[in-house]
């Protein structure tokens, strides 16, 4: 099958990076790749070289005739990128952004679904730092894809000699896991960055994971999806990593100081989950207060007496 890279970004970057070892795969980035191109470097992945089996390329034309397009943009950016790629015509379209977006309240796989319909949508998620993989370093990432058959096809063209896919049926439970720890590790930031210390960061970890499970079982994925690489694993990474933008932004929140200018996709879906849950008369208390912290409506003090002056309940 033709891979071809949607979004020359650290992570789109690593995973063609990742393919190279199996054969030839295609990278398109919308600025800057003539110069990618050339050094064979982006500044994207630091220390990282790219191999020759990357074809590098600016023009969105060089992914014709493509079977799999990996989209690696950030999941606020997919509906309106969308429209803009379907000459390309591919078979099957793998969600490699992770989160809900903010207007249609709904994660990558209907997106794509709308905006494709003749496309076989997946969903690609786990902890994975990108720079991980671009080293070659060992990784484990869920695969979610509807049609079992495709699912097994994907599996086998995206697994690498470092990359190891599991495949499921339960799109929905993929994308969640990936989604909404971002939510939780940006709390788990603010926390740590306020100095409220690790045993704050264990509870708000294991009931921010309480809560993904019951969104998760509102919409009607599968609990296991969740306790696997895609949910528990990259909760687990995320919550706990300096390398996570989503924590370190929760770090300098609850610090008091200004955060880097990166990609922090629990800041929208932080929003986007809140309303959701809001309007469906779901409870996810650590959801609300992240989404009013990253709004400026709250400070992580108010957040903490909010979340501990709740009423008592069971476990
Ligand atoms: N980095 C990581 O370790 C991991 C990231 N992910 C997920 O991958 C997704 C991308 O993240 P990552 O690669 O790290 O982010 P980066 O910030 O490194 O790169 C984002 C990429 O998307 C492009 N982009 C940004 N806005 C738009 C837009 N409006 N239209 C089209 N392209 C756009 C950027 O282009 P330009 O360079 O021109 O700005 C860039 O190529 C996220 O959803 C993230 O959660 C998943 C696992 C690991
Ligand atoms: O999703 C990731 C690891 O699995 C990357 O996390 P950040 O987007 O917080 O850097």
């Amino acid at each position: 099958m033709k891979i071809g890279v949607v979004g020359a970004g650290a992570f789109g970057t690593a995973l063609a990076v990742s393919l190279a070892a199996n054969g030839p795969v295609w990278l398109w980035g919308r600025a800057g790749m003539e110069a990618v191109a050339t050094s064979r470097t982006t500044p994207r992945l630091p220390g990282i070289t790219l191999p020759e089996a990357v074809h590098i390329t600016g023009d969105i034309n060089g992914l014709a005739g493509c079977d799999v397009l990996l989209l690696a943009m950030p999941m606020q950016a997919l509906a309106d990128t969308l429209p803009t790629l379907s000459g390309l015509r591919a078979r099957y379209a793998v969600a490699c952004c992770k989160g809900i977006d903010r207007t249609r309240l709904t994660g990558p796989a209907e997106i794509i679904a709308s905006a494709w319909p003749h496309v076989t949508p997946a969903v690609l998620s786990g902890p994975s730092f990108a720079a991980d993989i671009a080293r070659g370093l060992p990784t484990a990432l869920s695969l979610g894809c509807a049609d079992e058959a495709a699912g097994s096809k994907l599996q086998d063209a995206l697994s690498t000699p470092t990359l190891r896919l599991y495949r499921t049926t339960d799109v929905t439970g993929v994308e969640l896991g990936g989604a909404l720890k971002n939510v939780i590790a940006i709390a788990c930031g603010c926390a740590m960055g306020a100095g409220l210390g690790e045993s704050a960061r264990a509870a708000l970890m294991t009931r921010g994971f309480a809560e993904m499970q019951r969104f998760a079982a509102h919409v009607g994925a599968q609990p296991e999806t969740l306790q696997g690489l895609s949910g528990f694993g990259d909760l687990a990474l995320t919550c706990t990593s300096a390398q996570s933008r989503n924590y370190t932004y929760g770090l300098a929140l609850g610090a008091g100081t200004t955060p880097a200018h990166a990609t922090v996709e629990g800041r929208a879906t932080a929003q986007a989950l809140h309303t959701r849950a809001a309007a469906e008369g779901l409870d996810l208390p650590i959801t609300a207060v992240t989404a009013a912290i990253v709004t400026g409506q709250i400070t992580v003090k108010d957040a903490m007496s909010r979340l501990l002056s709740r009423r008592l309940k069971e476990e």
